[in-house]
């Protein structure tokens, strides 16, 4: 029997891979001969150009046929995209054609259908299926994991099923290596197979074995909201990554790349991810953190990462960051747009090399003229418009006068050139004041410039004011470049304020270790972006900064106007072997829900004990001995240990210090956690923090401690 099924998969892996062999040769050659055609027509279009320009004196004419055959050309380019992007995917499936089959009873009269499942849909020249794509409604009953009745959604209809037969499929090539049918393998040796590859540098697409829980998350599209609590290694980032490549193939007739945002917890972490959907033939959305979001939008420095972390990381916080981070604060700073400031100290001369070119007395009284009754922004805008328009008048008014002519026509050859650009070539009355004009225009650059970036507006003054409005104290700005927090409230006061934020209109928002985003942050988030789709992972259990907002705050945050949202819980780990989940496990702050491990149990975590930091030596080269060849990552708790450590290793390929911090959402081999002693890790932060750094680890957990071990950790003992 099995013999008789093997024969029957081989033959049909045999003409699918032919087919696809005889597409791929047909696209290149396709390909190939448009290229050249089109190179040929490319020339010949250069050449009609360049005629119809030097012989044709209606310029017009000229002009309609270019914009022909730019039409033609992206026409052109058009379809040799397409036919390379098809290409692509032909190469991949002849990399593995498919890794599923489902064989569906649709409850009807007619015989059961099998469907075969691989990263891309493929037909043949009849138009008849042969694979399937792993985003298609139909392998919703694959990734299901069910054997009999079950469903499959297409388009919001829910269409009921039975399934006949599951198969798993481990080709290379044309060669079916092995398969395993869901009714007689309980145990999934194809994910197993996958978790138990090393750590690479860049994180890899889970298609082929993603997890029923993990696929709903993956297609669920039923509420605006999502949010994901998900223990540490159970696939989170994996799965919104998977999402993505789900949403833009279901929505590509709505939306593309383009439309879709991902919040990065730090800068290390996008590279990590960088691979992953390009490697499922996707294009990589917009991918930053919430720094570098945020900096994209202000002049201003904002701290550097390494900073901003330190800060999140200290055990405490002023009074002051407290109210920043506080969402009640942008909502009081959006709910205040009305209000009225004290405009004896809101505005600022405009001036150039100290000379007062216009006055902070004339500027308030354009802004006293607006109506008080629109929301600061107009009223900012309508003097904005008004300092412009009547610049500009000034300077029409000025290139009109002898005096100004008199400096037209008095400069050297040299300035004609850097002012015009070429020697003034007429000196009629019309076009000196044409040439008056542009000089001015050069000459107070900087007077346009400070009316178009506001430095007439004291912004100074609207934040202490709001914030005053809204804490009751002053606040005291402490250093120079500005915090993130600080960041998030002077561009939500830009935008009420000042002028709106032009926020490209993204309909998908993912973010990432939510967990450790300020409410005010959230807020922040929601106001940009109202039309959007949010999906949010996290875990609570890895909140390690100050500013952190628990999950049920997070849910009211996005429910509060009525908005629906979803929440999942993810229990199962992939990453890390049964030892080392078992052991962050215990650190779990929540006590009712196990984590449940799928790897095998593998080497209980070590511990060691050392005296001094000079014994890292010795530690770092007796594992290494054991680890044979393969690499270990040291994780300590700040980035004054990594500097501390860092040297140490300088010279060593096969070890490398990160911090906690840095070390978040992604994973290693090999893990030493160095200093986990007593005074260093005590309280309910840092039982979060050995969470987070243990299950970094996939293989092997070390555990160093000076004196006495952490009291965390006596379970280890
Ligand atoms: N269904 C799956 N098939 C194969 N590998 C998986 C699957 N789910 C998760 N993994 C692997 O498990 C590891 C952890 O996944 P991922 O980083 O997405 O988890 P996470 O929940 O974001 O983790 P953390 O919060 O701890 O950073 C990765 O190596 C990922 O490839």
């Amino acid at each position: 029997m099995s013999e008789k099924i093997r024969q029957q998969e081989e033959d049909y892996l045999k003409s699918t891979y032919h087919q696809l062999q005889k597409t791929q040769k047909t696209l290149s050659e396709w390909l190939n001969e448009t290229k050249q055609s089109g190179q040929t027509m490319m020339s010949k279009i250069t050449e009609d150009i360049k005629l119809n320009v030097d012989g044709i004196s209606d310029k017009l004419d000229s002009f309609s046929q270019i914009e022909m055959k730019n039409r033609e050309i992206d026409q052109y380019n058009i379809k040799i995209r397409n036919g390379e992007v098809t290409l692509d995917k032909v190469n991949r499936l002849l990399e593995n054609p498919y890794f599923g089959k489902i064989k569906v009873d649709f409850l009807d009269e007619e015989e059961p259908e099998s469907f075969y499942i691989g990263m891309h849909g493929f037909s043949d020249a009849n138009n008849d299926n042969l694979i399937y794509d792993w985003r298609s409604p139909i392998a919703e009953l694959f990734y299901n994991n069910e054997i009999g009745p079950s469903s499959y959604n297409v388009r919001g209809n829910t269409i009921e099923t039975s399934i006949e037969e599951r198969r798993q499929f481990v080709i290379e090539k044309d060669k079916l290596i092995t398969y395993f049918d869901t009714m007689v393998s309980i145990q999934d040796d194809v994910l197993l197979d996958a978790l138990a590859k090393d750590d690479t540098k860049k994180m890899r697409d889970i298609t082929v074995t993603i997890q029923k829980e993990q696929n709903v998350i993956i297609r669920d599209t039923s509420t605006p909201y999502m949010l994901v609590n998900g223990v540490a290694g159970s696939g989170k980032t994996s799965a919104i990554m998977q999402r993505i490549a789900y949403l833009l193939y279901n929505m590509q007739d709505e939306i593309t790349s383009e439309d879709v945002l991902i919040l990065s917890p730090n800068k290390a972490f996008i590279q990590y991810v960088s691979d992953v959907l390009p490697s499922l033939g996707e294009k990589n959305p917009r991918n930053m953190t919430l720094l570098q979001f945020a900096q994209s939008y202000m002049r201003r420095h904002i701290e550097s990462e390494e900073h901003y972390f330190k800060r999140i990381s200290k055990e405490s916080m002023s009074k002051e960051t407290e109210y920043l981070r506080d969402g009640q604060f942008i909502h009081y700073i959006k709910d205040n747009v009305y209000r009225e400031f004290d405009s004896s100290k809101l505005f600022d001369d405009i001036t150039l090399r100290d000379k007062t070119i216009i006055s902070k007395e004339h500027i308030k009284q354009l802004f006293d003229e607006t109506p008080n009754n629109s929301p600061h922004v107009d009223r900012v805008q309508g003097v904005k418009q008004r300092l412009l328009s009547s610049w500009n008048q000034r300077l029409i008014q000025q290139s009109r006068t002898k005096k100004i002519h008199d400096q037209v026509t008095s400069l050297t050859e040299e300035q004609q050139e850097k002012y015009f650009g070429h020697l003034i070539q007429d000196d009629s009355e019309k076009s000196l004041t044409r040439y008056a004009e542009q000089l001015l225009r050069k000459k107070y650059k900087k007077v346009t410039q400070q009316i178009n970036r506001y430095r007439w507006l004291n912004q100074e003054i609207l934040f202490n004011e709001l914030f005053k409005g809204f804490s009751g104290v002053t606040y005291q700005r402490q250093m120079a470049p500005i915090t993130l927090d600080e960041a998030i409230a002077i561009l939500t006061i830009t935008h009420y304020y000042v002028e709106r934020l032009t926020m490209p209109n993204m309909r998908f928002v993912l973010v990432d270790e939510v967990q450790d985003y300020t409410p005010a942050q959230l807020q922040f988030l929601l106001l940009l972006f109202p039309k959007s789709d949010f999906t949010m992972v996290g875990d609570e259990n890895q909140a390690i900064f100050n500013t952190n907002t628990p999950f049920k705050a997070i849910e009211a945050l996005f429910t509060s106007d009525g908005k629906e949202l979803t929440t999942y819980q993810l229990l199962t780990s992939y990453r890390s072997t049964g030892a080392i989940t078992k052991a962050f496990n215990e650190l779990s702050l929540s006590k009712n829900a196990t984590i449940v491990p799928i790897r095998p149990q593998g080497e209980e975590p070590v511990l060691i004990q050392y005296n001094e930091l000079s014994d890292i030596n010795q530690v770092v080269t007796d594992i290494l001995t054991e680890l044979n060849g393969e690499k270990l990552t040291i994780i300590v708790k700040t980035e004054d240990e990594k500097a501390l450590l860092e040297h140490w290793f300088d010279e060593l390929l096969d070890v490398q210090v990160t911090s906690i911090n840095l070390a978040k959402g992604l994973e290693f081999d090999n893990v030493l956690l160095w200093g986990a002693s007593s005074e260093h890790y005590n309280d309910v932060r840092d039982q979060k923090i050995l969470y987070t750094a243990f299950s970094r680890a996939m293989n092997r957990l070390y555990i160093a401690y000076n004196k006495n071990i952490s009291p965390l950790l006596s379970y280890l003992l």
